[in-house]
């Protein structure tokens, strides 16, 4: 398989409506760690995630990754902050991106029932996935993007709303899959989670990348004082 990073980013900006939400950003990600992407409210976490994933438009710029956009989509999975079920049971959401993926029945089956056991719903398999909890859901979505064992994993605010285990938890999924060698590249509004998980750290400010950065050097020697603001928890805009 050929490589998938460095993924370069070369002044690429989203516009909508004249206005510009993010960018120009200029950036280039290897292919090792997690990245975790931070910033106030509306600063364009989501926006950013979007971008590198290649689901908008770009207004400038372009976004590359070493392999070549086509094979790079197929091996990229992508986590949304409010995740959509399928109506049908826990299950069949697990094994309906693998069907797609054209996977034998049988080895669909064994693969989502695992991951049922992994995620802690192995008691709920027949259950209907839209009557979960929030914190199942999300545990839910990702293991529905893990199935398919992607080379990089985006998730934005996978821990949005969850309680103290709820998050555990994901998080623990998100480390065993960094551990076997996925790239996770995800947002936070969470400095403890961001702490917890970062290898290296992109904080945004109004659109753009105003720092990035190896996570240590990040939290304890930011080089900008909005950053340092921020991690004060000061009010930053
Ligand atoms: N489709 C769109 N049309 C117009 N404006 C948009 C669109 N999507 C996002 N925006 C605006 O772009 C800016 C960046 O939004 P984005 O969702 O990327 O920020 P964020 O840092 O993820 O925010 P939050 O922390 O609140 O989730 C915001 O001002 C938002 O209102």
């Amino acid at each position: 398989m050929s490589e998938l990073f460095p993924l370069t980013v070369q002044g690429a900006k989203v516009q909508r409506r004249g206005k510009v939400l993010l960018g120009p950003v200029d950036l280039t990600l290897e292919g090792q760690g997690v990245t975790v992407v931070i910033g106030p409210n509306g600063a364009g976490k989501t926006s950013l995630l979007k971008m590198l994933h290649g689901i908008v438009r770009l207004s400038a710029g372009k976004v590359t990754w070493a392999c070549g956009q086509t094979e790079a989509q197929r091996r990229q999975g992508f986590v949304f902050q409010a995740p959509v079920m399928l109506r049908r049971t826990v299950l069949e959401n697990l094994t309906y991106p693998l069907q797609l993926a054209n996977m034998a029945k049988p080895e669909a089956m064994a693969r989502a029932k695992d991951w049922t056991q992994r995620i802690g719903l192995g008691d709920a398999q027949t259950r209907q996935a839209t009557v979960l909890s929030g914190g199942e859901r999300q545990k839910l979505a990702l293991a529905r993007a893990l199935i398919r064992d992607p080379d990089v994993l985006f998730l934005d605010e996978p821990c949005a709303s969850l309680d103290g285990r709820a998050m555990r938890e994901i998080e623990e999924i998100l480390q065993a899959a960094a551990k076997s060698g996925t790239r996770i590249i995800m947002s936070t509004h969470d400095m403890g989670q961001a702490r917890r998980l970062a290898t290296e750290v992109i904080f945004i400010l109004r659109g753009k990348v105003h720092e990035f950065a190896q996570a240590g050097a990040f939290f304890n020697s930011a080089q900008t004082v909005q950053a340092r603001e921020f991690l004060n928890g000061d009010i930053v805009e």
